[in-house]
């Protein structure tokens, strides 16, 4: 097998004249669950939508498990499980019927997969799915996914809406999942708690672009955050701070993240005159937030991408 699950390659989409996605360079390892983060129309679904080939790139290529994304075979297709919420399930099938349907299709279905999933949702396979909650559904989706033992797992945005202890059955679940050998696992989140329990690679989209493409432990290491106190803060010096992600300013303190920090960030630091400078942990929620948040800002400072170190 590959050693990447799909390839794209300086994927660009317009819609109405705007680019949405703009020069996408990415890729996702071969079992890896990778997380794709970013705000609201930051182009996470698009980006999908392109790499299931449901929607044509205006520019570049998606590459899926080998073949063009807009030319999938109906073999490869088979080998590739994608949800997205609001999955639709007639309401008034019971559970075992949406089992019996799905399961007729697909070859390599694992009905102990699907009852165990279904078991771990506390979901009565004889219930109609007009009467399960949201959690409830979600729950027959994923077991509906999972259970033809796909090779690419994609899901958009999966835990949207649901409560806690749905999200914990579906955090096992995919943990579950994902551990069992050679699966990859590309899903779009906001939940930067559960991603970080779930993926071992963060991907982070801003306005279309990829800021950030790293495994967790690389992203862990490579971001740094610091405290500086000062009288007076001089913008121009802040924003040549190499690496600089984002700046946040409350009374006399500044927080300043940085990305590959380096010596020449260190001098950058100490030529900013302040009172005190403190490295402060940084969390990995924290970590993405100084990306996203920069996003929202005026340009006032640069946002600095940390790209995909091949070496891991
Ligand atoms: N079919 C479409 N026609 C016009 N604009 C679209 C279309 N689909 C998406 N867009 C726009 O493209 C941008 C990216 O949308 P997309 O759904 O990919 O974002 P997202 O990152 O998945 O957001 P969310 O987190 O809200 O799901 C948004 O501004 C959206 O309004």
């Amino acid at each position: 097998m590959s050693d990447n699950a799909i390839e794209l390659r300086r994927l660009t989409r317009y819609f109405s004249g705007r680019a949405v996605i703009r020069d996408l360079d990415f890729v996702v390892p071969t079992g890896r669950v990778t997380a794709l983060l970013g705000l609201n129309g930051a182009g996470k679904t698009t980006t999908i939508r392109i790499l299931m080939g449901l929607l044509a790139p205006t520019r570049g290529q998606a590459i899926t498990l080998g073949e063009p994304a807009m030319n999938l075979p109906i073999e490869t297709r088979a080998r590739i499980g994608y949800a997205v919420e609001g999955h639709f399930l007639y309401p008034s099938m019971r559970v075992q019927q949406c089992r019996d349907f799905q399961r007729s299709g697909h070859a390599s279905w694992d009905d102990r997969l699907f009852n165990d999933i279904v078991q771990h949702f506390a979901i009565d396979p004889s219930a109609r799915v007009a009467t399960l909650s949201r959690g409830q559904r979600a729950g027959v989706s994923l077991a509906l996914v999972l259970a033809p033992n796909p090779d690419l797992l994609v899901l958009d945005d999966p835990a949207l809406g649901l409560d806690p202890v749905s999200r914990r059955a579906l955090n096992e679940t995919l943990i579950e999942f994902a551990g069992s050998g050679g699966r990859t696992v590309l899903l779009s989140s906001h939940l930067l708690d559960d991603v970080e329990r779930i993926a071992d690679r963060v991907a982070v989209m801003v306005g279309g672009r990829l800021k950030v493409d790293a495994s967790m432990d690389e992203f862990r290491s490579r971001v740094s955050a610091f405290v500086v106190r000062a009288d007076s803060f001089d913008p121009a010096r802040i924003a040549a701070v190499p690496g600089l992600v984002e700046a946040r300013r409350w009374g006399d303190r500044m927080t300043l993240t940085l990305a590959d920090r380096d010596s020449e960030s260190d001098a950058a630091l100490a030529r900013l005159g302040a009172e005190e400078i403190e490295p402060v942990d940084l969390n990995f929620s924290d970590a993405v937030l100084s990306y996203l948040t920069r996003e929202r800002a005026d340009g006032s400072f640069f946002s600095t991408p940390l790209a995909a170190n091949h070496a891991d």
